[in-house]
């Protein structure tokens, strides 16, 4: 067991010394691009400043034959961007894969002062991230980095959804974790095959007309409600989250053609804690920066509730409802997001800026 006070040491000599908080940057959208995908690879550097998270993805929809090419071509892209605003994360190959030891020994030197976190996929405890701590501040030494890299960890595994804590626990460049909702489902054995999103056969009925002898009547239409497969899995991941003072995220939402259902998906994880989600085409960009960001109706009853609870503490009501010192916590979660996009997004500056309190 290391002592709390390990976690302030770098891991290696001539390790950059390790971060003592994750910094809350935007990150509504993280957009995965294949990297050795000249078409997608062409469009990253007019990507930069309209998405907070820009990530070149090795693993999984990157086929065996093609990871040294998209390898290289990341390194191309890390080396000739200017990311500006923009975070420039990497999703590597999974601990157990033939790749995952020259994704790190190549990408570190090369471009590890460029990236900013970088993705694990398929995480099962403790173990993964210690063995990932250990060998970046290595590489980090090795290379000079000056900046520690951030770990985020997918939760793709029962094991790993059991062991979330100790997961985000494990080490200080702990950044956040994604739902990984494929290859959780296949691990879980779960009978969906789609990649996020609910399912029609997963939902609650309506209760039956009942009879004077309360038996249901069975002939009359009830309705039924789809329900969320994800919810229990995301209400861990926000709480293990918030209690280690890092970042969830919702993971793909493989319809790309649904973007009315995807917006419903990351507007539910949005409402639980999570932070962003990802982008797998450019169409989710815009549908997740919109539904990451407070709506100014939100933003202005939180400046109400603010500015009508004085020192924010007793109770007060506001349009018929009680506010009190919980509920002005509450909306200044909510402003403190919008204080925050609003710096480095200028229309939600203009639109935040715009709010007049009644
Ligand atoms: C379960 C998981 O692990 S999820 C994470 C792994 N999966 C991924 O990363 C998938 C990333 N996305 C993709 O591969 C693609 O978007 C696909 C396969 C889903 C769809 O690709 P296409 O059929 O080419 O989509 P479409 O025809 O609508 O593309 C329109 C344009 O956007 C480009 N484009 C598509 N996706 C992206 C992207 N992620 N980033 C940048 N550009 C993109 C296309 O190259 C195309 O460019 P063009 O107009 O110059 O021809
Ligand atoms: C996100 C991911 O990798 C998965 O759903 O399997
Ligand atoms: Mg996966």
């Amino acid at each position: 067991m290391r002592s709390a006070k390990d976690f302030f040491a770098p891991l290696a000599v001539g390790a950059p010394a390790p971060l003592r908080e994750i910094p809350a940057r935007p990150s509504r959208a993280i957009h995965f691009f294949d990297p050795g995908n000249e078409k997608m690879a062409a469009k990253v550097p007019d990507m930069v400043g309209t998405v907070d998270v820009l990530l070149g993805n090795l693993e999984d929809a990157v086929k065996a034959e093609n990871k040294e090419i998209s390898r290289a071509g990341l390194v191309k892209i890390g080396q000739s961007t200017d990311f500006g605003p923009t975070q420039f994360w990497t999703r590597i190959n999974s601990l157990d894969s033939p790749w995952v030891l020259d994704d790190l020994t190549t990408l570190v030197p090369a471009i590890g002062d460029k990236l900013d976190v970088i993705m694990v996929p398929k995480v099962q405890g403790a173990e993964d991230i210690h063995y990932i701590d250990r060998i970046l501040a290595q590489l980090e030494a090795k290379a000079g980095i000056s900046k520690p890299l951030q770990v985020h960890a997918i939760l793709e595994t029962a094991r790993g959804v059991a062991n979330i804590e100790e997961i985000c626990a494990a080490s200080p460049r702990m950044q956040g974790l994604s739902l990984g909702p494929a290859d959780l489902a296949a691990d879980r054995r779960m009978k969906t095959t789609r990649v996020g999103g609910g399912h029609p056969g997963y939902l609650v009925r309506q209760d039956p007309e009942r009879g004077e002898d309360g038996v249901p009547l069975y002939d009359g239409p009830r309705t039924t409600y789809q329900q969320d497969l994800w919810h229990y899995t995301i209400a861990r991941m926000v709480d293990a989250c918030a209690m280690h003072g890092i970042y969830p995220y919702y993971g793909p939402f493989g319809d790309i053609k649904d973007t009315v259902a995807c917006e419903d998906q990351f507007r539910n994880a949005f409402l639980l804690g999570c932070v962003g989600a990802w982008s797998l085409h450019p169409v989710q960009i815009k549908i997740a920066n919109k539904v990451f960001s407070p709506s100014v109706e939100d933003v202005k009853h939180a400046r109400r509730v603010i500015a009508a609870m004085g020192d924010g503490t007793g109770a007060v009501m506001l349009d018929g409802k009680m506010e009190d010192d919980a509920s002005v916590k509450q909306c200044k979660v909510m402003v403190a997001l919008a204080e925050e996009l609003a710096a480095i997004d200028p229309d939600l500056k203009t639109a935040y800026d715009a709010i007049v309190l009644d």
